[in-house]
């Protein structure tokens, strides 16, 4: 890629991922389409031009075109066997690949010898009953595979599953282990990318990824416990210790896992920390 030309990113169009894609590079500080029927968006100010493509053919695009990094989910890149490479993982989009059949609940992916398997990931799901050394026949389709037992196309489906609902509803039940664990992921093309443009889109989406998985906490302790209170809160290099203007005590403030903080709110109390804030990251570069 050209000195002066624009780093090219594919973002999903439609579909489970579309939404949260856009608004992550929106809060990464890139400029998103507002109309879903634009097909190219070029953000002048980063140097970056967007193409909305449908999240099955990203890793094709990437993979065999002139589109440098795009956002696809793992099973769509595995799925497709294009040359792109997954570099980072983005946090939205979780799901699980899996089998799933009628009364099957004590099946295993040996049973599926000579059946027929319905599913819309054929590459993935070749591969992974060649793995399990399994010879079965795969009927593929589009969509709505939990359909196919009951119309009489398959034996067992291989599909996405997040909440199990629609499995549930069509009265099937998970079998074997998850092939996948999936979510969006940032993919890239093998060969030369612009390597400061990827750098800076690399650092503005971890620093998103932070912000939200972050929160930062402030509180107030006693010289006498300020070593067990830093203990609870180590941050990530380090917390910020500085003089309270009240003798024999200190303000402490550090970067914690959002997931713990109420837990980690009550350990502080408990070892005398008063004045405990909690403060939501808006953005961050590590
Ligand atoms: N209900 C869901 N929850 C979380 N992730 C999902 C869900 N459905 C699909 N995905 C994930 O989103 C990605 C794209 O799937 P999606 O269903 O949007 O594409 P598609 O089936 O080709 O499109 P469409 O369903 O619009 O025809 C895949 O990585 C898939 O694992
Ligand atoms: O476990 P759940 O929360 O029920 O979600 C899983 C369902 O969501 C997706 O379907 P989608 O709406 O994309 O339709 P599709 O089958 O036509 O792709 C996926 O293919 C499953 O059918
Ligand atoms: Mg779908």
């Amino acid at each position: 890629m050209a000195q002066d030309e624009m780093l090219r990113i594919a973002v999903p169009n439609k579909g489970a991922l579309s939404e949260a894609a856009a608004q992550m590079l929106r809060e990464a500080g890139y400029r998103q389409r507002h109309d879903s029927k634009e097909l190219v968006l070029v953000d002048d100010e980063n140097h970056v031009e967007f193409y909305y493509l449908r999240p099955r053919d990203i890793a094709v695009y990437v993979g065999e075109g002139t589109l440098d990094v795009g956002i696809t989910g793992r099973d769509m890149l595995l799925d497709s066997g294009a040359t792109a490479d997954e570099i980072m993982a983005l946090g939205f989009g979780r799901s699980r690949f899996r089998f799933a059949a009628a009364g099957a609940s004590g099946w295993s992916v040996k049973d599926l010898d000579g059946l027929r398997i319905a599913t819309s990931y054929p590459g993935l799901l070749h591969a992974y009953l060649a793995d399990q050394g399994v010879q079965a026949r795969l009927i593929k389709l589009d969509g709505a595979v939990e359909s196919a037992i009951r119309l009489g196309v398959a034996d067992a489906i291989a599909d996405v599953v997040e909440t199990g609902t629609t499995l549930k509803k069509a009265g099937l039940e998970l079998f074997g282990e998850v092939i996948c664990h999936s979510e969006g992921i940032l993919i890239q093309r093998r060969g030369e990318v612009d390597a400061e443009a990827l750098e800076l889109l690399k650092r503005r989406l971890s620093g998103v990824l932070v912000a939200r998985n972050y929160v930062m906490v402030d509180y107030d302790v006693r010289a006498d416990a300020l070593e067990r209170a830093v203990a609870i809160t180590p941050g990530l290099e380090g917390p910020t210790v500085s003089d309270l203007h009240k003798e024999g005590w200190h303000a402490v403030r550090a970067m914690v896992p959002r997931k713990d903080a109420q837990k980690m709110m009550d350990e502080l109390w408990s070892v005398g920390a008063r004045a405990i804030l909690l403060t939501d990251i808006a953005a961050c570069r590590l």
